[in-house]
């Protein structure tokens, strides 16, 4: 039976990341990022950061993996390559979701083959679009590998997909919605937990 000293299982609706909190994940994912380029090639020059495309998946991915790419170069002085691959038309939900407008497709001019993709997505529920951007990826180009870098992981996979780099993992019922802000896109940091209708 549950006791009132053991912890809540799901969050309370609520702020769950400052913006501080958003920026300290962010961080800790770069130097995540760094260490795990250091393994594609041990001892290459740059640390195999050359090897490394982030790639964000509209619309929250995109900015998440701008600024992703530049803590590394922060902290590291190497300029990482970043791109934006939109999902919309690999969708396998696209007539339950509804028509939405495209979002651009940018890959760096060196492209993706032979290289380290990681995707980028603000959150982890499903699993479908990742799904999708693994599709959408496949027609442009043949990575050495693709990894998959979230802010939030909230559970509840359909597919069998997982995160290689979580920002945070954060248990959730179904009917909760994960709300990520970025400033470039909301004006403000921070990751809410809402009811669905909220
Ligand atoms: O794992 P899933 O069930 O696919 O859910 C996660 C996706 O849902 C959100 O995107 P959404 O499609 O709502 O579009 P948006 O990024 O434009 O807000 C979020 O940004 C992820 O991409
Ligand atoms: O809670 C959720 C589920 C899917 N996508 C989100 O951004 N949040």
């Amino acid at each position: 039976m549950a006791s009132s000293a053991e912890p809540a299982r799901e969050p309370v609706p609520g702020a769950l990341l400052s913006s501080a909190d958003v920026a300290r994940v962010v961080d800790r994912m770069a130097h995540q990022l760094i260490e795990r380029a250091a393994t594609i090639e041990p001892g290459a020059p740059d640390g195999g950061l050359s090897d490394l495309v982030l790639v964000g998946i509209p619309t929250r991915g995109a900015p998440l993996a701008r600024r992703l790419a530049a803590r590394i170069e922060a902290f590291t002085g190497t300029a990482v390559d970043v791109g934006t691959a939109d999902i919309t038309l690999y969708r396998d939900d696209l007539r339950r979701r509804g028509v939405r407008a495209l979002e651009p497709t940018v890959l760096p001019d060196a492209g993706i083959d032979d290289r380290l993709v990681v995707l980028v997505d603000d959150v982890l529920f499903s699993g479908r679009s990742v799904r999708a951007a693994l599709d959408a990826l496949r027609d442009l180009g043949r990575p050495r590998s693709v990894q998959l870098a979230v802010l939030v992981d909230r559970g509840h996979r359909e597919l069998p997909i997982r995160a290689d780099f979580v920002g945070k993992n954060v248990p959730t019922s179904r009917s909760q919605q994960v709300r990520v802000h970025l400033t470039e896109t909301d004006g403000v940091d921070e990751v809410l937990v809402t009811e669905a209708a909220e």
